[in-house]
């Protein structure tokens, strides 16, 4: 036997013997003690519809992300059906001459939302379907309710996007998705809701989305680039802030949402580890367009393992108690979880 050096005699009795790198010996020593799994079930992907039909377009600041027919998303239903993933969230790319000022095609029953959720229904009823409420997607001015002067009117928003909340849930949707962060939002669209007789429809408030600059490649994906008057300061909540998202919680499940999220999703673990064990409700993340784009870019660039960043970041937001994160990588990260 080697003889101890001085060097072992100090660890040991500084550690007393503990050894914390013996459980990560072995790849099956590390699988036994492994704290957190990630499942197909975890996952929620979000994917964008255009008008008319034809090739997937390119949104190109999202590599490998693109903007879909009708026909195309229920292929992409059909897809995380045969995957095993539980939810596919929609949203429309918006050309410019149908937006106005008050998002109106929001509440068109014809619009491609509606379209899209009733074809996909259709063909693959087994795939849970959420669409957001905002009209940020409708606007000419990229925000996401009605505007008076330079504010967003907060109960004249809230009108609107009950009406929008309606209309999806009426086309088939199964989750709604409030993400406009007006105040009172979730009760008036619960009621709304159970009005119509829509009592069965969910709802997965968007409890803490922050004013954030994670979400550039989504408004290219949407058509809302560069037409944002302004920024979202008003009504998206302030980054410094983390007890405020306690109050934002606390009131989104007082009015009856049913799930909470948090966006964005990796600067936000904090908020999401709080929310999660604070309400003990169904807490998701939102890992969002520029938390996507960012690893691609670097993967994309031989800087990091797109792969292996992928797979760690979806973990992460497990173990900081999501109970499952919406994620542009959801496909990839479901095939990868199937290969083992
Ligand atoms: N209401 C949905 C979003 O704003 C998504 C943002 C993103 O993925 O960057
Ligand atoms: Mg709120």
């Amino acid at each position: 036997m080697a003889k101890r050096s001085d060097i072992s005699e100090k660890i040991d009795s500084a550690t007393g013997g503990l050894r914390l790198r013996r459980l990560r010996q072995n790849d099956w020593t590390r699988r036994l003690v492994r704290e957190t799994k990630v499942s197909v079930d975890d996952l929620i992907w979000p994917i964008f519809v255009r008008d008319g039909d034809g090739e997937d377009q390119k949104v190109d600041s999202m590599p490998g992300v693109f903007r879909l027919s009708v026909a195309r998303c229920v292929d992409a239903a059909k897809e995380a059906r045969d995957l095993g993933i539980p939810v596919i969230a929609l949203f429309p790319y918006t050309e410019q001459a149908q937006r106005d000022e008050r998002g109106t095609e929001a509440l068109n029953e014809g619009n491609l939302v509606c379209t899209a959720v009733r074809a996909m229904k259709a063909a693959v009823p087994e795939v849970g379907i959420l669409c957001d409420v905002a009209l940020d997607p409708y606007t000419s001015h990229g925000h996401d309710g009605i505007l008076r002067g330079d504010c967003i009117d907060n109960d004249e928003s809230v009108e609107v996007l009950c009406q929008q909340a309606l209309v999806q849930a009426q086309a088939g949707c199964d989750i709604i998705g409030p993400s406009d962060m007006m105040d009172g939002r979730v009760a008036c669209i619960r009621s709304a809701l159970d009005g119509a007789g829509l009592r069965d429809t969910l709802i997965m408030s968007y409890a803490a989305k922050y004013a954030s600059a994670f979400y550039g490649p989504f408004r290219d994906a949407v058509g809302s680039g560069g037409m944002l008057k302004g920024d979202k300061r008003t009504y998206q909540m302030d980054y410094h802030n983390g007890d405020e998202a306690i109050r934002e919680a606390e009131l989104d499940i007082a009015e009856g949402a049913d799930m909470i999220m948090v966006k964005p999703g990796m600067p936000y673990l904090d908020i999401v580890s709080r929310l999660a064990r604070e309400f003990e409700m169904p807490t998701f993340a939102y890992q969002t367009s520029g938390e996507y784009s960012m690893i691609m870019a670097a993967a994309g660039n031989g800087w990091i393992d797109g792969e292996r960043a992928m797979m760690e970041s979806i973990t992460g937001f497990k173990r900081a108690g999501a109970a499952g994160v919406l994620s542009y990588f959801s496909p990839r990260v479901a095939r990868k979880l199937r290969e083992g």
